[in-house]
């Protein structure tokens, strides 16, 4: 399986509709690969918290029809990153679009927790409450947003729900790259799935973010990174590896607790 991380620069310099019909041609570009990812919030950016009222948008807004006519002209399953989302009842929520290769949404993700201790995304967002699984041709892949990266106990339960790979969107900052590197090898190796975890480059409001996207094998090997500017990580994945290290290092069946 072809997957690709496209780490896009979030500038506040350039509009929201501009890094849109950007991040659609990048999309487009990646034809010939199985799976494309995109980060946590990139038509706003994860900490402009500001914009998030005026830039909040329905399920099925300008972003959503962007990149659904993207995955459908790439014929690529498209993990879209996140939008905030209004609901239609009023809170807004940090949620990820997965379309099919046919342009359809196959899945959405209420990312459940969120950032900011006591502001922000913290305040500013209602939380999801739903795991998120999906069954692509050669991989089931299991779903997370950014600070959930931090909660081993969900990764847990999306690997008992049957996920080999992990797909994880961000907008991490530079402050703590240390910690996004070293996290996203610790769920690779405890859960023994693929983790692709995909971030953005630049700065916005005031916040540098990481990049460092990073595809890790289920035996915790760095398979790809990217540095800190925006850059496409193109990785083939040999999904047997997930089955194959199960079973040579039987870790996840000498599990005592929680079961
Ligand atoms: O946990 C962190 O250090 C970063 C989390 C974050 O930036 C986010 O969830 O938006």
């Amino acid at each position: 399986m072809r997957a690709s991380l496209i780490q896009i620069e979030v500038d506040p310099d350039e509009s929201v509709e501009s890094r849109r019909v950007r991040a659609g041609s990048l999309v487009r570009e990646q034809r010939g690969s199985d799976l494309v990812v995109l980060p946590e919030l990139w038509p706003v950016g994860a900490f402009a918290f500001e914009s998030f009222g005026t830039e909040a948008e329905p399920l099925e807004g300008p972003t959503f029809e962007a990149m659904s006519a993207a995955a459908l002209d790439a014929g690529v399953w498209l993990h879209a990153g996140s939008i905030v989302e209004r609901d239609p009842d009023g809170p807004l929520y940090n949620t990820s679009l997965i379309f099919s290769p046919d342009g359809e949404l196959a899945r959405t993700y209420r990312k459940i927790h969120r950032f900011g201790f006591d502001k922000g995304e913290a305040v500013l967002m209602s939380a999801g409450d739903e795991l998120v699984t999906l069954t692509l041709p050669e991989t089931k892949v299991g779903v997370a947003t950014c600070y959930d990266l931090r909660f081993p106990e969900l990764f847990r339960a999306l690997v008992d729900a049957g996920a080999q790979t992990l797909v994880i969107p961000a907008g991490w900052p530079a402050r703590r790259r240390a910690h996004w590197s070293l996290l996203a090898r610790a769920r690779a190796v405890e859960n023994q799935t693929y983790v692709l975890a995909c971030g953005t480059a630049g700065t916005h409001a005031g916040v540098e973010q990481a990049g460092y996207s990073v595809v890790v094998d289920p035996w915790g090997e760095v398979l790809a990174e990217a540095g800190a500017a925006e850059e496409v990580l193109t990785v083939d994945l040999d999904m047997a590896r997930v089955a194959k290290t199960r079973e040579e290092f039987p870790a996840l069946k000498d599990r005592v607790l929680g079961r």
